[in-house]
């Protein structure tokens, strides 16, 4: 792509967990400024995918390279560049946010004053300043949500995995964290993103790749992907490339056994 290097480069990936094949083969470049939509079906191997680049699971096969070096060379260097929101996280309850944001800071080697201003005004433009010094404990869902997104960035990463980001953020700061993510990847930033709300993936995305047990059945633009296919909304391109038409059968079935008292 135009000579530029890739920052994620995997090739031939697979990995199988006692016996059962859950990645297949998987070929993939991504490159600087790409915001990647990592979508597919429950199952179909996302997570795995993620875990695998962030070193957390070994045992694939296959070659992955991260900012052109392989990730298995021993040398994990590559994580200080890395910022990863997972789905659910483990954040401190009894922490401030102050003190929480601190400690990952400094992890990531900057300097103790110098993180706590940092975090302050990052809080501050989420509204949040308020609660700065307040146990994490007594926060809402989207009050942890906009904790963990700034945690994952105050070492300035260039490469940003993010799962479910937007999960229980109210309409105003989804557009505003819609709109961060989209001029990092403006200044040069990487974001794989994976979600299965598929109204926010067709919008911010600029390309989209669906895993489905374990393949890549679809990667290329929003607009790409709905010229190769008949279907118009990414829901319905991800139910037809799935193989899903059932839900109206299901949901028949459900009801019925519901009222059955
Ligand atoms: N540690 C593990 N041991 C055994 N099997 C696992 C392990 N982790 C994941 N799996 C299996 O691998 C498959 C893929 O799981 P994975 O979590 O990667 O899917 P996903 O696409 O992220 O799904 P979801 O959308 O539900 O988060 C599933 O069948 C799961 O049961």
């Amino acid at each position: 792509m135009n000579g530029r290097k890739p920052i994620i480069s995997i090739e031939n990936l697979t990995m199988n967990y006692n016996g059962k094949m859950v990645l297949r083969a998987i070929d993939l470049e991504v490159y600087e400024s790409q915001i990647i939509g990592y979508i597919g079906p429950n199952g179909a191997g996302k997570s795995t995918t993620v875990k695998i680049m962030l070193g957390l699971v070994e045992g694939y096969l296959g070659d992955v390279k991260l900012f052109g070096k392989d990730i298995s060379d021993g040398d994990i260097s590559y994580k200080k560049r890395i910022g990863y929101v997972p789905e659910t996280a483990e954040l401190y309850d009894n922490l401030t946010a102050s003190e929480y944001l601190t400690f990952v800071g400094e992890l990531y080697g900057i300097d103790s004053e110098q993180v706590a201003e940092k975090a302050l005004r990052l809080m501050k433009m989420f509204e949040l300043e308020n609660i700065y010094h307040s146990r994490i404990s007594s926060y809402s869902k989207g009050m942890r949500q906009k904790v963990l997104l700034i945690s994952s960035l105050l070492h300035n990463p260039d490469l940003l995995f993010l799962d479910e980001p937007l999960s229980g953020l109210d309409a105003n700061s989804v557009m505003v964290v819609k709109e961060i993510l989209a001029q990092l990847a403006a200044q040069g930033k990487t974001v794989f993103y994976s979600s299965h709300i598929m109204d926010v993936v067709e919008k911010i995305s600029n390309r989209i790749v669906l895993l489905n047990e374990g393949q890549i059945v679809a990667d290329g633009s929003f607009d790409e992907l709905r010229k190769q296919n008949t279907e118009g909304t990414l829901e319905e391109i991800f139910n037809q490339l799935t193989g899903f038409d059932k839900h109206k059968e299901i949901a028949e079935e459900f009801v019925s056994i519901v009222q059955e008292v």
